[in-house]
């Protein structure tokens, strides 16, 4: 059974769901028995090294079955294919949303992911506790979600932290300046990535400005990424020049009955758009 709810709401739904949840997996799957996952043992990729190849286009395609904003969105897309034809059609990484209730994910999808692609993948979830972060590296992943709405700077410093010595990367999701200024304070040094979010998870608008306003204040050294909404390579080309270099897209690429086939075709407007990169 998923959710769908309205805006104002969703977010303290998701986190207040999300806390029943992990205490619920916590007992059935205790921490030393996330330990014994055999992936805890292999390196993981940077997300942020690999947004940073000139070759690749950046993009991190999302696998995204449903969401709270527009319900069900791709059923029945297979992961392995879905996934595996992403990376061929030459996005940079892959974003693999794990939460049930109301994405329709789960973690074994990103575990299927892992297995079809070597590149960097990001757990796309609501993170409220480190138990999550050991979930996260037992399942594959090589980077997770920070989403500073939802999280206290300091804990976001503490995670990031325990993340970053799992040997996980930290991807910042922010959606306006008092955010990102209050976590950054205390953070900095806990963050890998920052992402700024177009979709105000309030009222779920989406709007560019909100990265364009943004990216002036992200720290050079961190990885930039825009989030949400995105549809075109001009969507792209604007964000690229300036100054993002990473373009998490979910809906764009799910909405079609092959997803991996709409990524092909953004990836090659894009190549057409911008052919001296
Ligand atoms: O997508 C939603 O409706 C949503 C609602 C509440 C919290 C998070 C939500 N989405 C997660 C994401 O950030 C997006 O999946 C991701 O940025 C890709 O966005 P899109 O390309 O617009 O699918």
């Amino acid at each position: 059974m998923t959710s769908t709810v309205s805006p104002p709401d969703v977010l303290a739904r998701i986190v207040a769901h999300k806390q029943l949840e992990v205490a619920e997996r916590r007992a059935l799957v205790p921490p030393k028995k996330l330990e014994q996952s055999p992936y805890l043992a292999s390196p993981t990729l940077s997300l942020a090294g690999y947004l940073r190849r000139p070759e690749l286009s950046g993009i991190i395609a999302e696998f995204k079955r449903r969401s709270p904003s527009k319900g069900w969105i791709n059923e029945f897309a297979p992961v392995e294919r879905t996934t595996l034809g992403y990376m061929q059609a030459g996005a940079s990484a892959l974003s693999v949303l794990t939460d049930t209730e109301f994405f329709g994910g789960k973690n074994e999808d990103l575990t299927t992911a892992r297995r079809f692609n070597l590149c960097p993948i990001l757990r796309k979830d609501f993170v409220v506790d480190e138990y999550q972060l050991l979930e996260a590296r037992s399942i594959g992943a090589d980077a997770v979600l920070l989403i500073a709405a939802v999280l206290e700077p300091q804990q976001v410093r503490r995670l990031g932290e325990q993340a970053k010595a799992l040997g996980l990367e930290v991807l910042l999701e922010v959606h306006d300046r008092a955010e990102l200024e209050r976590t950054l304070d205390v953070s900095l040094d806990a963050v890998d990535l920052v992402g700024v979010n177009n979709r105000d998870l309030r009222d779920f608008s989406v709007s560019f400005d909100r990265s364009l306003e943004l990216v002036e204040l992200l720290p050079a050294h961190l990885g930039r990424v825009a989030e949400s909404g995105l549809r075109t390579a001009q969507d792209i080309q604007l964000l690229r020049r300036a100054g993002f270099e990473g373009f998490l897209i979910g809906e764009t690429f799910m909405r079609h009955g092959r997803p991996e086939k709409a990524c092909a075709t953004l990836v090659q407007q894009l190549r057409d758009l911008e052919p001296a990169r």
